[in-house]
């Protein structure tokens, strides 16, 4: 089944939910001009890393951003990995990425579990407690966030259940962009699956990031990569190639997890 799929690298603005909602329908109208079937946005893109202002700019249960997308998605038939928005659950805040459907319905919530220090994650936010795999149009997928790409046996557990295509949403600095385009290489091709991993442009008053999204086919084919900038990152993907890859080097079934 071929899909064609629109990154949107979105320069975020800090803090600014009403603002970031107004760029995103219009990145959204651009994906859809190009007949995109499925478009991804990065993590956090209602607020940015504005971490000090969640209690009031973080979304309630992500009422609002379901609301947005699923009215998007509905009136333009277009399926979407709706990124991650901080997500206000009683007096917990969460890392949610938000997966809606054509039909504007909502299929999978999955909160980030590897909450990055190095950004003070851990203290402003709490650990989701279920995985990010989702059916869409009979195909499985699974969707991880930022920080859990260096967590190869996270991201396998959820090839082991199936998911044909990873989704990655992400606030990657620029400072590691080499370790971003290894990573995401590397967890394609042990993987044997796609990897559609979308990140920020811009800066906000911490951090330069990287842009750099990246389509990768399951044998470490970069289909698509970003620049530094703000702009839609676009490619067609077959998910047909996965079995076809699989059976070549049939790395699944020659697993031997008695072992390790
Ligand atoms: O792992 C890294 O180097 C970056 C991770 C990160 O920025 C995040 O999870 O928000």
């Amino acid at each position: 089944m071929k899909k064609k799929i629109a990154c949107i690298q979105l320069d975020i603005e800090f803090g600014n939910p009403k603002a970031n909602y107004e760029k995103v329908e219009s990145w959204l109208q651009k994906a859809v001009k190009q007949h995109c079937d499925i478009a991804v946005l990065p993590e956090l893109w209602t607020t940015g890393y504005d971490l000090n202002h969640l209690s009031t700019i973080a979304d309630d249960h992500a009422k609002t951003s379901i609301a947005f997308l699923s009215k998007f998605a509905k009136q333009y038939g277009i399926d979407l990995i709706g990124g991650s928005v901080a997500n206000k659950k009683n007096e917990q805040f969460f890392n949610t990425m938000l997966i809606i459907n054509r039909n504007g319905e909502m299929i999978k919530q999955y909160s980030k579990l590897h909450l990055f220090k190095l950004m003070d994650e851990h203290l402003y936010l709490s650990s989701g407690n279920n995985d990010g795999v989702f059916q869409l149009n009979d195909e499985t997928f699974a969707g991880v966030i930022c920080y859990d790409i260096r967590f190869p046996e996270w991201i396998r557990k959820q090839a082991l259940q199936g998911a044909k295509a990873l989704f990655v949403s992400a606030e990657w600095p620029h400072a590691r962009l080499d370790h971003w385009r290894t990573l995401l290489l590397a967890r394609a091709i042990e993987n044997q699956c796609f990897i559609i991993a979308c990140n920020r442009a811009g800066r906000d008053p911490n951090n330069l990031f990287a842009g750099h999204s990246m389509i990768i086919d399951p044998w470490g084919k970069v289909l698509a990569e970003g620049t530094d900038k703000e702009e839609l990152v676009t490619a067609e993907i077959d998910l047909s190639v996965v079995t076809d890859i699989r059976n070549t080097i049939p790395v699944f079934s020659d697993r031997l997890p008695e072992f390790y």
